[in-house]
């Protein structure tokens, strides 16, 4: 027999609500844990089950949350989201202090449609047991998230900053003073100095102290692009300008460096022809991607340096006076090495900590006679050739302490110090150093390296830095000689 049909609501609204209702019940009861929070979303009610996850979430078992925002006892809860979108989330993992659940959230609304609240249900505890292939999947990507998020936060953070510019001489002190005070404005930098003198690291250094600290740096070695190469690595190319691998497009130097800072060094070596395109993005801030008509506007942050004589350049026609007078709005001189005699201790002192930290080796000293010889050397390729003499002398030997027959393979030409402890200041002349009486010759290709090295030396500081005029005295061509410079540390690769 059927039930009476009087003992059921006959209108439909009736039976919704009985079916919301035992709905209502069948979940509270089933589900490991349930709340409802209000449009303000202050809990209203938590069901029996969900009291026990209150001590993993910092609180006694029996105390009271009710009146509470959800937010303040359920860390990364997204019921807000629910509350303020009306959209459910049916399925989520929630991982808090509680540990990791499975949850589904829901909207409540009134009979106007309007949301006024939400409910919160946990389907299930510790799903990593008894949904273990998925959890592992989901436990692996957070992992990659959080290191990709390391990674990227490394990358961004500045590689110097001004008080990795060692030196206290007033020389220094004078650079680092005009390094903060451009830091503070938005105008290009000009960076003028002999190779190695820290331009680069100065350029970091001002970028670190700007307000685009944490937009990216982008730094092009012009000198070291091949000339055909250079529009595309401005200003980039458009998709379909090309066959073959570039069809794709690429974007130039300039788009990445977008809302941060673009370091040009070697501005000196850039074609003429180029420099009255740079000059128009200069001024303008605005550019044409090769192969493109469509104008791209960019926020870009020009800081150029050079070793060469810029205006020596104008006067020979071979640097457009206007770029000139554009970039040199604040230019900076980074002293010699020579003209930094006071900084020499300090100087090789941080660069041997610098050497040991990254390659692991034990910290070495100099004994003051070696610091005595080192000190008196003309260091044409400034700090960098300082740095990669401490380097190679710190390999040759396993003894903490560097003294001057250390640097017998590493320096120009260094006299027989045991007889003759004055270190004279030794001329970059090009000799190759001779086995000392009983020993050896050293292999032929290390004699023949030290050789190379010694006359590129010799030739840049005849030169005073100027690397094309360099290359043209060596009779190589400019790609070569940076190529040596390269393998030889004279200069940071490209
Ligand atoms: N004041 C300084 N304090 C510490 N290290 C320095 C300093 N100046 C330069 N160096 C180090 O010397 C090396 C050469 O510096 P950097 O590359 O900045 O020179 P550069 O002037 O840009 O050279 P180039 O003109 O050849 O490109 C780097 O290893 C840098 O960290």
């Amino acid at each position: 027999m059927t039930a009476p049909s009087s003992a059921l609501p006959q209108d439909a609204d009736g039976l919704l609500m009985l079916a919301a209702q035992s709905m209502f019940d069948v979940f509270a009861r089933s589900a490991q844990g349930m709340m409802v929070v209000d449009r303000a979303h202050r809990i209203v009610w938590i069901s029996e089950g969900y009291k026990r996850f209150l001590p993993g979430l910092g609180f006694e078992a029996d105390s009271i949350i009710i009146g509470r925002r959800v937010e303040d006892v359920v860390p990364n809860t997204l019921m807000a989201q629910v509350i303020e979108s009306g959209r459910p989330i049916l399925v989520d993992l929630l991982s808090n202090q509680a540990g990791t659940f499975l949850v589904s959230r829901l909207p409540l609304r009134d009979e106007a449609g309007q949301v006024i609240g939400a409910i919160g249900l946990v389907l299930m505890d510790h799903p990593e047991t008894t949904m273990q292939p998925l959890m592992a999947k989901f436990s692996r990507l957070q992992q990659e998230l959080e290191d990709a998020h390391r990674q990227l936060a490394a990358q961004r953070r500045p590689k110097h900053t001004i008080a990795s510019f060692i030196g206290t001489s007033p020389a220094a002190l004078e650079v680092k003073r005009q390094a903060r005070r451009v830091a503070q404005g938005a105008s290009t930098v000009l960076l003028l100095g002999e190779t190695g003198t820290g331009k680069e690291l100065l350029a970091h250094a001002i970028h670190a102290a700007s307000a685009r600290a944490s937009r990216p740096f982008v730094g092009v070695n012009i000198a070291a692009v091949p000339e055909t190469l250079l529009e595309a690595e401005f200003f980039g190319v458009a998709p379909g300008a090309y066959t073959g691998a570039d069809r794709k497009g690429r974007e130039g130097k300039f788009k990445l460096a977008d809302g941060g800072t673009l370091f040009l060094d070697e501005i000196g070596d850039m074609p003429l022809a180029l420099q009255s395109k740079l000059l128009r993005v200069l001024q303008e801030q605005e550019l044409e991607p090769l192969g493109s008509n469509q104008v791209i506007r960019v926020d870009v942050r020009v800081i150029a340096a050079t070793s060469r004589d810029l205006v020596a350049m104008v006067a020979a026609g071979q640097f457009r006076a206007d770029l000139y007078y554009r970039l040199n709005v604040v230019p900076i001189r980074l002293p010699t090495l020579r003209e930094r005699a006071g900084d020499f201790e300090a100087l090789a002192e941080a660069l041997l900590d610098d050497i040991a930290r990254r390659s692991a080796m034990a910290h070495r000293e100099l004994s003051p006679e070696a610091l005595a010889l080192l000190a008196a050397q003309p260091w044409p390729g400034n700090i960098r050739e300082l740095r990669n003499v401490l380097e190679q002398a710190s390999m040759m030997s396993d003894e903490l302490r560097l003294t001057p027959a250390h640097f017998a393979g590493a320096l120009p030409r260094v006299p027989s110090i045991e007889q003759d402890p004055t270190p004279q200041p030794l001329a970059p002349v090009v000799t190759p150093s001779l086995p000392e009486a009983g020993q050896p010759p050293r292999p032929l290709p290390e004699q023949i390296a030290t050789l190379e090295r010694q006359a590129i030396s010799a030739a840049l500081a005849h030169t005073q830095g100027n690397k094309l005029a360099a290359a043209r005295l060596l009779q190589i061509s400019r790609a070569a000689l940076y190529d040596k410079l390269a393998l030889y540390g004279l200069i940071s690769p490209a």
